[in-house]
């Protein structure tokens, strides 16, 4: 049975949350393919794990989750144990496998510029071609949850019902800035909330604190696609 081995950086928690998800999502992902073709062996299963350390971002990795939190803690966290420079390895283009999803925190360490970074500059992992404010909700209300519409692209195969979103001191991606090569995933008010760009995967709001797995899934069917099996 192939699988699909996906790490969560270990810094905030947030754990049991994702590897539930992954796991609701793969049975769909199961169902989708089951329905597409009748016997099919490609019955892929999800292992999830706990990244802390650099050696851990081998290529066997196909998918690297960066959690919310706060984005100065990421990237401290990450140059504190190897993970910058392992990640750095790992998501180059010698590994063309590797898929990485920020969230919120994650989403402003992979934006390319972010606007309102902590006083004296922070570390960036950068790849993600927008201009994300970090503290552009926080400012305004601390967390709030609002309905997410999610928009007809390829990885999203159900996008009838809105995405419950939950959004805590959450960034705003403020311009996209590469449109030819960045993909809006997900929007509120017209706003994109959710995007992607070959393999990078980001949002702004916390889908690990739902029960709806359509990211997930996007992340998994993006992993596939990586792969070249789907
Ligand atoms: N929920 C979150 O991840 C908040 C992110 C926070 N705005 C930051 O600066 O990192």
């Amino acid at each position: 049975m192939p699988q699909l081995k996906i790490g969560l950086l270990a810094i905030q928690g947030a754990f049991i949350e994702h590897r539930n998800l992954l796991e609701s999502a793969v049975e769909q992902l199961q169902q989708e393919q089951r329905q597409k073709k009748q016997n099919s062996k490609d019955c892929y299963s999800v292992e999830a794990i706990e990244v802390r350390r650099g050696d851990q971002l081998t290529e066997d990795l196909d998918a690297l989750i960066i959690p919310g939190g706060e984005s100065t803690t990421v990237a401290k966290f990450m140059q504190q144990n190897g993970l910058l420079d392992a990640y750095k390895v790992w998501f180059s283009e010698t590994n063309p496998r590797a898929v990485v999803w920020g969230i919120c925190a994650g989403l402003i360490a992979l934006s390319d510029r972010v606007v309102d970074m902590k006083t004296g500059g922070q570390t960036l992992i950068q790849g993600l071609a927008v201009t994300t404010d970090r503290n552009f909700y926080g400012r305004q209300r601390e967390s709030f949850e609002c309905q997410i519409e999610l928009k007809p692209v390829e990885d999203i195969s159900d996008c009838n019902e809105y995405f419950p979103g939950v959004f805590i001191r959450a960034p705003k991606i403020l311009s996209i800035d590469k449109p030819e090569s960045v993909r809006v995933l997900a929007t509120v008010n017209s706003y994109p909330v959710a995007v992607a760009q070959d393999r990078i995967l980001a949002c702004s709001f916390h889908p690990e604190l739902t029960e709806d797995p359509r990211l997930h899934l996007v992340l998994l069917k993006m992993v596939l696609r990586s792969r070249g099996e789907l």
